[in-house]
């Protein structure tokens, strides 16, 4: 079974050097999936632009009137006609721009809000080793930068071919119909386009490429430094200066990068304006030769002129869109490396709710590795009874955690069975099967809200009777009633602002408001001092009562109060019993308490 280990990881095309976006017919097809829920609205811009390129037309075309008929016939309303027919052409297409803005930016921004809730609940069910490996900043590069790049796409794609390709097709079409000769002429310089835009098109490609990691390698830094945990640890190792130079380093290449992609453009630019200056001098000299010869009038020279702008314009965005093309691919290409990324842990097909099936835990040789050839567990198995406790301990890193987490399967177990009231987990609904199991770690999190919301968390419909009633089981409510603003006080980030045995007793609330049948906790360790441990273990003898638990126990207390004792040694249940057993046994778990408690009294 594959997981999204850091093999899997490695692969995105957006962290390796792949140089070129992948433009199959199946990536188009994908890619036009989104859009299509608008080809309504695709459709109004295509007509849109259809109609601003032929009104474009008329202004060259009715001053060629001005020149050859109304100002040699000196004829006032027809000079104001055709003035206000111009006029009116202009205030047209102007309007139908608006228009085209607005279609634009409702396709775009809905296509933008499709990805991102589609990329947000697909995120949510990844699993827990995804956002282990997965880079801090990535994901968020990933739902903003990425997908708001979007934005560009519509306009810079479709609007941006299909505009500039019928521009070039009308232009070209009236030039030929007005004088062949010198519409040749005109065309004889587009070649001159061609080279330096595709050139300077994949230079801008690459650097384009370059930029955007440099910018992901930047909110990775930030995230990193500047989220709480992070700058705890930059501060307390003093890697202040370290950290700022990495990321003056990083955000100076972004910036020369960013500003050589822009002379990139601005270069391509200035060429293309060169050669476009050549065109109007050549159709001067072969338009002036042609009105002597009296082939042509003055007012179709002025005319082709004109309407030149509209030939080369074109020709140049064309030719540069291949760019816009790859770019717009391979920001794609880089959501759908996410999207590609199945979850998989899910609702098997038909899964049942685990309502009543008894709150039994049996693990059946049960076997579970983070990565391959690293077994975290070795053929686990046994039995914690309805309304039992059953302790873990054993040395750090021997799989404890791992057993607890498989449980609400935050990770799948590999082989072996997990079995809850007779039910095997992995065919009952997640929903049924979490909302089953209240969870209290350690490491407790808390958002940055106040008390009461995190306690709401658990259960939106808690009354004000009942969250007091769960502090004051949890002991905490006569805390809480203490602070400035009481269950309306903020706890700050992860709940900076309350000590360690507060937020645990917090969290035994928040799980005693659920009201699960089984209870899995990481209790914690001895950082607690003797107050707060005292409260911390009331409280939890109101959590545990009656309910299926298992604890990774560190105090002597609840081990010695466990029903069973799972000695959990290198992934394998090592020994099993009560205390007293355990010690008579003088084997791992002597050895293990004669460590840790044996200068304590108990
Ligand atoms: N997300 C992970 N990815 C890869 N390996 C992991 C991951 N989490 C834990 N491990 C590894 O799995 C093994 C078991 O870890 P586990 O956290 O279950 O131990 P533990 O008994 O709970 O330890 P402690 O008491 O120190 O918390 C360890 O070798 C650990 O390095």
């Amino acid at each position: 079974m594959s997981r999204y280990g850091g093999y899997t990881l490695g692969r995105m095309k957006f962290d390796d050097s792949q140089e070129k976006p992948d433009l199959s017919k199946e990536m188009l097809l994908r890619i036009s999936r989104y859009f299509l829920p608008y080809w309504k609205q695709t459709l109004v811009v295509l007509v849109i632009l259809a109609a601003t390129s032929v009104l474009g037309l008329l202004p060259p075309l009715l001053i060629q009137q001005i020149v050859d008929h109304a100002l040699p016939g000196k004829d006032l309303r027809l000079l104001a006609l055709l003035v206000a027919g111009s006029l009116a052409a202009t205030v047209a297409s102007g309007l139908l721009g608006v228009l085209q803005s607005y279609l634009n930016a409702f396709i775009s921004q809905n296509i933008i809000f499709d990805m991102k809730n589609q990329m947000y609940r697909h995120l949510q069910g990844m699993p827990l080793q995804f956002f282990s490996n997965v880079k801090q900043g990535e994901v968020i590069t990933r739902m903003t930068s990425d997908i708001s790049g979007i934005q560009g796409v519509f306009n810079g794609t479709i609007v941006n071919f299909a505009s500039n390709l019928l521009m070039l097709i009308t232009t070209a079409g009236t030039l030929f119909w007005m004088n062949w000769k010198l519409a040749l002429v005109s065309v004889f310089v587009v070649p001159l386009f061609v080279a330096p835009t595709r050139k300077m098109g994949s230079l801008r490609w690459k650097l384009a490429k370059e930029t955007q990691e440099k910018i992901s390698e930047q909110n990775h830094i930030i995230e990193e430094t500047l989220s709480l945990s992070g700058y705890m640890l930059m501060k307390l190792f003093t890697k202040e200066d370290q950290e700022r130079d990495r990321f003056k380093a990083v955000s100076a290449e972004t910036t020369r990068l960013q500003i050589r992609e822009s002379m990139a453009g601005r270069w391509f630019m200035m060429l293309v304006n060169t050669f476009a200056s050549i065109g109007p001098m050549l159709i001067y000299l072969c338009g002036g030769y042609l009105f002597i010869r009296g082939e042509i009038t003055i007012g179709a020279i002025i005319a082709f002129v004109s309407l030149l702008g509209r030939l080369y314009s074109p020709v140049g965005q064309l030719t540069n869109l291949y760019v816009d093309i790859k770019r717009s691919v391979a920001l794609f290409e880089r959501i759908f490396d996410y999207f590609d990324m199945e979850p998989q842990i899910v609702d098997a097909p038909g899964a049942d709710s685990l309502n009543g099936a008894g709150s039994a835990i049996e693990f059946r040789n049960v076997s579970f590795a983070y990565q391959p050839d690293k077994p975290a567990l070795r053929d686990i198995s046994f039995k914690a009874e309805p309304g039992t406790l059953t302790a873990l301990v054993g040395p750090s890193g021997a799989g404890k955690t791992t057993i607890t987490n498989l449980i609400p399967r935050l990770y799948n177990a590999d082989s072996g069975s997990i079995r809850i009231g007779g039910a095997d987990i992995a065919s009952i609904t997640l929903k049924s099967l979490r909302s089953s199991i209240g969870l209290v770690t350690q490491d407790t999190y808390l958002f940055n809200g106040t008390i009461r919301e995190n306690l709401l968390y658990a259960n939106e419909e808690a009354t004000d009777e009942e969250i007091t009633q769960a502090c004051q089981a949890a002991y905490i409510h006569d805390f809480i009633m203490k602070l400035p603003d009481g269950y309306d006080t903020v706890v700050g980030n992860r709940g900076i602002k309350l000590s360690g045995g507060e937020k645990q007793r917090l969290s035994i609330a928040r799980v005693l408001l659920k009201n699960p049948s089984i209870i899995i906790m990481d209790e914690a360790t001895s950082s607690l001092d003797t107050v707060s441990e005292f409260y911390v273990q009331q409280a939890m003898n109101v959590l545990l009562k009656d309910k299926t638990s298992l604890v990774i126990a560190h105090r002597l207390s609840t081990i010695m109060s466990a029903d069973n004792i799972l000695v959990i040694q290198d992934g394998r249940v090592a020994e099993e019993g009560k205390h007293q057993q355990l010690l008579e046994r003088n084997g791992v778990y002597k050895d293990l308490y004669d460590k840790q408690f044996g200068k304590k009294v108990t």
